[in-house]
């Protein structure tokens, strides 16, 4: 019951973890790991089946046409303190688009389609120039979805360079892993949002606050400050022997639905090192391997989605502070998807709460108090 666990919320159909065997639609993430491409996840989650060759084609061709961000988002961009949390720049840029979009308020299926379309090709274009215009540099206009892969343009367009396919890779890999994760805190609040009959973007915004937090998506950058704070491998045990004789929270383990172990870490870990090997870098690696081996140890805990993902992001040269907008991305799509499933079968959520506080108190006027 206390912070709503085992809580039966909703039915879906969109995704299941079933004996630590995480699902997207029914497929595993083994099988869609190892055989898909992003773009493929995302018709998936929204469509409930594979793409044909003709269908994939025609999502990436609508990503493309739907990827140019209105020129205002690059001034709002400009109005921001360089310095400000990027998750934050994230929320209000998506809140923004709202205002560009005539079908804001149509929730007919068409309609709610076409904006997932909208959304899901622009959330790329907005991190990337979020981290270009904070650094003094001209956001770069290129799209190139249709004949490459979201994961290579988001690269392109946040460096100006093409990417390594080794690194294209890699991120495709992570976009894959991160889509999609049944009823977690974010993928529960744009639920919550929409089921108002809200628009799908305050559901996404909604979502993207809740992700920010270090208890969820937010997690991945707290690991990476964990790692730099350590500095190198003679200090992993000490540290944490600090941190848990003072009761804190190791970032990236812990996992309120898995209890024996992660199955995205099964990927990320190994993916950690390819990169780390590409690198010619593996200090992180090793440390974590440490970090991984004393916290099981001595706190039964294992390390989840987060943990290993912050490795990954680094070796790719991704700035700290994006990690968790890499993770938005991706989500958006699990997002989008939960979205639709409410809107075509809606019900109101609104659950109840014990009532824990004074009961029958009388009133006392002002002067009495
Ligand atoms: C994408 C994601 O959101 S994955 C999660 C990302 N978040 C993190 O990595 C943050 C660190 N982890 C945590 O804070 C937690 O493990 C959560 C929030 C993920 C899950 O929380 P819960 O399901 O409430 O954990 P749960 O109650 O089962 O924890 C059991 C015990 O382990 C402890 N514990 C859980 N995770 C950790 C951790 N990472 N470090 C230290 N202790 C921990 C709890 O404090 C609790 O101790 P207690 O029984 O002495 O009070
Ligand atoms: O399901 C959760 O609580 C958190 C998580 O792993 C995710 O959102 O990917």
């Amino acid at each position: 019951m206390a912070g709503m666990t085992d809580v039966i919320a909703c039915e879906t159909s969109i995704c299941s973890i079933e004996d630590g065997i995480l699902r997207y639609q029914g497929y595993t993430i083994d099988d869609l790991t190892k055989n898909a491409t992003f773009e493929e996840v995302i018709y998936l989650l929204w469509y409930g089946r594979l793409p044909n060759r003709l269908e994939l084609k025609a999502l990436k061709e609508d990503m493309a046409e739907n990827s140019k961000l209105p020129p205002e988002i690059y001034a709002l961009l400009k109005l921001y303190a360089p310095w400000g949390n990027a998750m934050a720049k994230l929320r209000t840029c998506v809140s923004f688009l709202t205002h560009f979009d005539d079908e804001v308020m149509d929730h007919s299926f068409g309609a709610d389609h076409r904006k997932a379309i909208r959304i899901m090709a622009r959330i790329a274009a907005i991190v990337a120039a979020i981290d270009r215009i904070r650094k003094g540099l001209e956001p770069i206009e290129i799209n190139t979805i249709a004949a490459h892969s979201l994961a290579e343009t988001f690269l392109w367009l946040l460096t100006g360079e093409k990417p390594a396919p080794i690194a294209v890779k890699a991120l495709d890999t992570c976009l894959i892993l991160h889509a999609e994760h049944e009823l977690n805190a974010s993928t529960f609040a744009a639920r919550v949002t929409v089921s108002t009959m809200s628009d799908i973007y305050s559901g996404i915004v909604s979502a993207i606050g809740t992700l920010k937090g270090p208890l969820h998506g937010n997690a991945n950058e707290q690991v990476a400050i964990m790692l730099e704070e350590i500095g190198n491998i003679s200090r992993v045990e000490p540290y944490l022997d600090q941190k848990i004789k003072n009761g804190e929270l190791i970032m990236g383990f812990g996992h309120r639905v898995y209890k024996k172990g992660d199955p995205r870490v099964k990927y990320l870990r190994p993916l950690a090192k390819e990169l780390a090997d590409w690198r010619q870098d593996s200090r992180w690696y090793e440390m974590a391997l440490k970090i991984e081996t004393i916290v099981q140890d001595r706190k039964a805990l294992m390390p989840n989605v987060d943990f290993y993902s912050a490795l990954v992001y680094t070796s790719l040269g991704i700035p700290r502070d994006l990690f968790t907008l890499i993770f938005a991305i991706s989500r958006t799509s699990g997002w989008l998807a939960h979205i639709l499933e409410q809107h075509e079968n809606n019900q109101l959520l609104r659950p109840r709460a014990k009532y824990i506080g004074k009961k029958e108190v009388s009133w006392v006027a002002v002067e009495d108090r």
